[in-house]
């Protein structure tokens, strides 16, 4: 027994005789054991290690000096790539990741909708989980109990912003809401941000007219879209919601922050406010350019356009500031821009911080109040006449809302908005169902931290996924369906605040938006004032369609098919 075999099949000798078919050759005509047969013996094991060196040996394929060294090198990279690996603290768990490939990590995964491929991931991998997007670790975080406590109870530890390429070119990279800066000197612009805001939307308004400020520039601009539709209509019989409301939204941050409004066919205003998909397409989270370091070097049609639209958004807002140092009067503050300025020539200090803000990072917060203030409503909005022609029998239910408790005598007030809950269900259903900003801005740790047991390093890229719990099955009952009847009670007359607060849109914590309040004060007032009037449809033949398009914040494609029939022609609203 024992001895030589042939291989299975018969002795198969490569013809051509290279150094690895020499090896193969030798190993075939060598056996090592024949299991089962052979009993073990030390002649075995001799003939066992001979045939393994001289499969290795000058005749194999490499010699036993290559073996050492290939091993030493081998324990050596493992050494290094161990020691750069994260020590996990004991107690905690490593972050779970899906396998992804060298150099651009899940970048394929992500594919074109970010948004629903890590919805996905999160059902395979949990609330808390790592990505790579080209080299760097991201950190994503769905479920809405574990997003709470990561941006409200552990709020400190997850409220930076991650420095990433294409957020240095917004604001000239002093944006409030983008840059890295998440200490002091955000903190206390924040603040002067969000006084300035509330005192030129909820000041008492000098018209009879409005009780404030807000309102008095949302009739207006309303009004105005209403004219603006109507001609439309008459010239061309179909519009492009979006192209107009766009104009209106921007009026009205443009009336607060520079106490100006431009017509719907200013071009330079047109040109500005048109570029917001460009935007948003680069300032998406997942954006490839800010994670694979190299892309930067080549060049792209996209970053063009990102750097140049920053650019021209500056000198837009720069040149409106310059108008207003000249003018600028103490005595009679105008608007937002009035009151930066004036902030500034008080040297106000902030009270709690005791810092003194330098003058530019004050003026620049206007950059940030006229950029976030019209692109997120106007979608918000033209997303809302979406659904109104999708589901003509919602249009009606609000319609009779609106008759029953406002009437045709006046227009509708913020004060109604409690009077008025299957409106108010219905915006809440608009932000819900279209998600349209599916992630929040890029987040950063700010320290080591934990989360569910896991370990997460600092400045860790935190990516906060809005849309999953917005679509999340075991918070919603049939969460693809629209049905604003979700947020009623049983008798319909409330607001069930608890199914609201599930509602993730404006980002939660520390970092939430602060533009909340005003933008659904306006979303309620234009789209109560626009259905009072008007009835939405669409033209004979033509499909909506609502798959989003991904981005910043994600627009549906707006074509010319909306058409309106007024409701009470030539009757005046007060
Ligand atoms: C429906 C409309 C709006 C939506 C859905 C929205 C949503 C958001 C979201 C998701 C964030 C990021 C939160 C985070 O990173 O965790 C944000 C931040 C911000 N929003 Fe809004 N927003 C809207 C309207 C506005 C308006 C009207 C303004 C101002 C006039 C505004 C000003 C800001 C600012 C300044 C930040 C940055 C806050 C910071 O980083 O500290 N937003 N918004």
């Amino acid at each position: 027994m024992g001895g030589t075999a042939e291989p299975p099949g018969g002795a198969q000798v490569p013809e051509r005789g290279s150094h690895l078919a020499a090896g193969t050759k030798h190993l075939a005509l060598h056996p090592i054991s024949q299991p089962g047969r052979d009993a073990p013996s030390p002649w075995h094991s001799h003939r066992k290690m001979k045939t393994a060196m001289s499969l290795l040996g000058s005749q194999g394929i490499f010699s036993v000096t290559e073996i050492l060294i290939f091993l030493a090198v081998f324990l050596l990279m493992f050494t290094v790539i161990r020691s750069f690996q994260q020590q996990i603290p004991y107690g905690l768990k490593r972050l779970p990741e899906p396998r992804g490939y060298p150099l651009i990590g899940n970048v394929l995964e992500l594919g074109r909708n970010p948004h629903l491929s890590l919805t996905q991931m999160s059902q395979k991998y949990g609330d808390v989980m790592q990505i790579r997007i080209g080299t760097r670790p991201v950190l994503v975080l769905s479920g809405l109990n574990t997003i709470r406590q990561a941006l409200v109870k552990q709020a400190e530890d997850f409220m930076g912003r991650p420095d990433l390429c294409s957020f240095r070119h917004i604001g000239n990279g002093q944006s409030l809401a983008f840059s890295p800066d998440s200490g002091e000197v955000w903190r206390a612009r924040r603040k002067v941000a969000q006084n300035a805001l509330k005192t030129f939307s909820v000041s008492p308004s000098p018209t009879a007219s409005s009780t404030c400020l807000l309102e008095e520039h949302v009739f207006k601009e309303a009004e105005y879209l209403i004219t603006k539709l109507l001609q439309q209509m008459k010239e061309k019989k179909s519009f492009d919601a979006y192209r107009y409301t766009v104009i209106s939204v921007a009026n009205v941050i443009c009336g607060m922050c520079f106490g100006k409004r431009y017509t719907h066919d200013d071009q330079e205003l047109l040109s500005l406010v048109n570029l917001s998909n460009e935007f948003g397409d680069v300032a998406a989270s997942g954006n490839p350019a800010d994670f694979i370091p190299i892309l930067q070097y080549f060049p792209s049609r996209t970053m063009k356009i990102f750097k140049d639209l920053n650019k021209r958004f500056s000198s837009f807002v720069h040149k409106i500031v310059k108008e207003h140092y000249t003018t600028f009067d103490k005595s009679h503050i105008r608007d937002i821009t009035d009151s930066l300025i004036e902030h500034c020539q008080d040297k106000k200090m902030d009270v709690n911080a005791n810092i003194q803000l330098p003058e530019e990072k004050i003026v620049n917060l206007v950059n940030d109040l006229f950029g976030a203030g019209f692109d997120t409503v106007t979608t918000a909005l033209s997303w809302s006449l979406v659904y109104i022609v999708t589901y003509p029998d919602i249009q009606k239910k609000i319609q009779n809302e609106l008759d029953q408790t406002i009437g045709r005598e006046r227009r509708p007030r913020l004060s109604d908005r409690l009077m008025l809950p299957y409106t108010e269900a219905f915006i809440l259903e608009t932000f819900r169902h279209s998600s349209f900003m599916p992630f929040t801005i890029p987040h950063c740790t700010t320290k080591d931290t934990s989360l569910n047991g896991y370990y997460i390093p600092k400045n860790l890229c935190v990516f906060i996924n809005q849309w999953q719990v917005n679509h999340d099955e075991t918070l919603w009952k049939e969460p693809s369906a629209f049905n604003p009847e979700r947020f009623l009670n049983a008798e319909g007359t409330e607001i069930n605040r608890v199914e609201s607060d599930k509602v993730m849109i404006f980002g939660l914590g520390k970092r939430r938006c602060i533009g909340e309040p005003i933008a659904r004060w306006e979303m309620f007032l234009f789209l109560a004032t626009l259905l009072q009037q008007l009835e939405f449809s669409v033209c004979d033949g033509q499909k909506v369609d609502i798959t989003p398009q991904y981005g910043l914040t994600m627009k549906n494609e707006t074509y010319e098919y909306f058409q309106i029939k007024q409701r009470f022609p030539n009757k005046s609203f007060e």
